[in-house]
């Protein structure tokens, strides 16, 4: 592949590696953005739209997206922050995934127990522009100046072991389950941010005929994240409960109410959440639902 066939193509940056790798592939095949990426190679060209798939480090994907190098690109909304994109970028859809929240750890059994116990002591972390925001202000505020204030370190990984190799008092790392926390002994006393995977774009694009498709790609990839989110709620239930019900189902809009041959009867079905799918069916039996059945959705536009 030669640089000049990228002319003209809309450049859609995805994590090389990494916690959001696997899904963003997922949303590619649901978004029907089809491609062959070849051996070592992270820029591909996708078949059956012009785009190009720039594969990248999630944490460099703000500043590629800000600078308008690249049009599309989906990473944390952690490391937008982290690089000072947020007035660059725009995000435009969160992801779902990808949840995660940056916070400052300390040894379980230590003498350190609180942030302010911690402030003015040595952090260690891979989030030293967070960190040190989050710093600057617990330090502001016991009036630590000059050398009395917190020193933030920045190791590009492993940060959790940095307590215990006596480099830090604490770390500010990401925590998902907290079993990486819980294994290094550490515990977490502040939360610095809540972080999820979001699809961005420039705030200031540079190629603006590539709006219509921009536009078009975040479509499909809502759509595929709404599908993943909500299923479909069938259900039988007498005519006369049809209020309780369209309370307990609303729908996104409204449920889809027919008529059943028995008079009394209606069938409704509608959209609800995965998540609140076991509440949902105990309250339509308390009701008198018969014939509950939950479909899952491959794909939908919402
Ligand atoms: N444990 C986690 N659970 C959920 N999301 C996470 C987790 N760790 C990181 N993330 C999200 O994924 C983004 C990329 O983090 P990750 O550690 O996967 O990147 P990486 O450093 O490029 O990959 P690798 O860790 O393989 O070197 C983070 O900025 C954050 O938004
Ligand atoms: O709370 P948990 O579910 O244990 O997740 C937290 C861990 O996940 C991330 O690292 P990752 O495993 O992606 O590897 P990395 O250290 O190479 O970034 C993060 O840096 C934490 O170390």
């Amino acid at each position: 592949m030669n640089i000049g066939s990228l002319d003209g193509r809309l450049l859609f940056a995805i994590p090389k590696k990494g916690r959001l790798h696997e899904k963003c592939l997922s949303i590619l095949a649901g978004s029907d953005i089809l491609f062959r990426r070849h051996h070592r190679l992270d820029v591909c060209l996708v078949l059956n739209h012009p785009i190009a798939l720039v594969f990248l480090p999630a944490a460099d994907i703000p500043s590629f997206v800000g600078k308008g190098n690249v049009d599309l690109g989906i990473t944390g909304h952690d490391v937008i922050l982290e690089a000072k994109m947020q007035d660059h970028v725009t995000e435009v859809l969160r992801l779902g995934f990808g949840k995660c929240a940056l916070q400052v750890q300390v040894p379980e059994s230590g003498s350190i127990q609180t942030i302010d116990d911690l402030a003015g002591k040595r952090v260690v972390t891979s989030f030293e522009v967070l960190a040190g925001q989050y710093f600057d202000e617990i330090d502001a505020r016991l009036g630590l100046s000059g050398d009395q204030k917190t020193r933030i370190e920045y190791v590009g990984g492993s940060v959790e072991a940095a307590c215990a190799l006596g480099l830090a008092d604490g770390i500010v790392d990401l925590v998902e389950s907290g079993d990486t926390m819980r294994a290094a002994g550490l515990h977490a006393i502040g939360t610095v941010l809540n972080s999820e995977a979001v699809l961005i774009k420039s705030t200031v694009p540079k190629h603006t005929h590539l709006t219509p498709l921009i536009d078009l790609i975040t479509s499909r990839v809502a759509g595929v994240i709404a599908a993943g989110k909500y299923v479909i709620c069938q259900y039988n239930i007498p005519r006369v409960q049809l209020p309780a019900a369209t309370a307990i189902t609303p729908g996104r809009r409204a449920p889809t109410i027919s008529p059943l041959e028995e008079e009394a009867w209606v069938a409704i079905s509608s959209m609800v959440e995965k998540g609140a799918i076991a509440t949902i069916m105990d309250k339509l039996v308390s009701i008198g639902a018969e014939d509950i059945m939950i479909f899952n959705l491959d794909n939908c536009r919402v």
